[in-house]
C-alpha cells in the first residue's frame, strides 16, 4: 500500500482572465484541487491550457481572478508546485543524470535518486548519455523522471502524454496514480486520456 507522504492542502482559482499579446484568451476560470484528486485542464488548441499553467506555476500573471494555497504549512504555491512543461526544458549538453542532479538540487524536497528515477521511467541505461542524443520520447520520459527525485505536492503537467508510446503512457499513468495515493494532486493539460479514473474535466475557451 502507497504511504501518505503530504500533508493536506488546497489550490483554489476563481474568475482567471488571460490576456496574451493583447488578445483575451479566457476568463472567469475556477476550479478547487485537493489531495488525491486530478484535473485533465482540456481545450482546443490556443485555448491556453499552458497559458493556465504558466499562471499557476507564478510564470504568467492573470489579467483578474486569485490563486490561493491553503495547508502545507503556508508553503508558497511555487515551491509546491512541479512543472513538466510541452518543452521539456532540458539542458541538452547535460547527460540525463546530470540534469535530474540539477533538478534535484534547484528543486529540494529529495526524492528518488536519478539513477531511481530514471530505471523507474524505463531508461535505466540513460544516465551517461548526452540528452541531446536521446529520442523525443526519450527526452520526454526524463523530464518526467525529474517528477521524481523532488517531492512535490501538486504536478503541474502540460501534454504530459506527448511523445509517450503506448507502454510509457501506461507507465506515466501508473506514477500519477501513485502520487494520487500518496496525497498529492495533478492538473494536467491533455489533449487525450491520461488513464485515470476520477479525472474531473476542466475545459477552457469556446
Ligand atoms: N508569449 C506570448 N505572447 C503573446 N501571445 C501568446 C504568448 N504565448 C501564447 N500566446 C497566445 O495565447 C494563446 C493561448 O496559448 P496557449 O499556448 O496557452 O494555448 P494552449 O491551449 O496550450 O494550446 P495548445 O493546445 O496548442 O498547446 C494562443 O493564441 C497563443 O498564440
Amino acid at each position: 500500500m502507497t504511504q501518505i507522504r503530504f500533508q493536506t492542502f488546497a489550490l483554489t482559482a476563481e474568475g482567471l482572465a488571460c490576456r496574451r499579446g493583447g488578445r483575451a484568451i479566457f476568463d472567469g476560470v475556477g476550479f478547487r484541487l485537493a489531495n488525491g484528486e486530478v484535473i485533465a485542464l482540456t481545450g482546443r488548441n490556443g485555448a491556453g491550457k499552458s497559458s493556465l499553467i504558466a499562471m499557476l506555476s507564478g510564470r504568467l500573471r492573470p489579467e483578474a481572478g486569485s490563486i490561493r494555497l491553503e495547508g502545507l504549512d503556508d508553503m508558497p504555491l511555487a515551491e509546491a508546485a512541479h512543472l513538466v512543461g510541452h518543452r521539456d526544458g532540458l539542458k541538452t549538453a547535460l547527460t540525463a543524470a546530470e540534469n535530474l542532479r540539477f533538478a534535484e538540487e534547484l528543486l529540494g524536497a529529495p526524492g528518488l535518486s536519478p539513477s531511481e528515477a530514471l530505471a523507474t521511467v524505463g531508461l535505466p541505461h540513460a544516465g551517461p548519455l548526452p540528452v541531446g542524443y536521446l529520442s523525443a520520447g526519450q527526452r520526454r520520459r526524463v523530464a518526467l523522471a525529474r517528477l521524481l527525485v523532488a517531492s512535490r505536492p501538486i504536478w503541474l503537467l502540460d501534454e504530459p502524454m506527448a511523445a509517450l508510446d503506448t507502454g510509457s503512457q501506461a507507465m506515466l499513468s501508473q506514477l500519477m496514480q501513485g502520487h494520487l495515493a500518496a496525497g498529492g494532486a495533478i492538473l494536467a493539460a491533455t489533449h487525450g486520456p491520461l488513464g485515470l479514473d476520477g479525472a474531473r474535466d476542466l475545459r477552457i475557451g469556446p
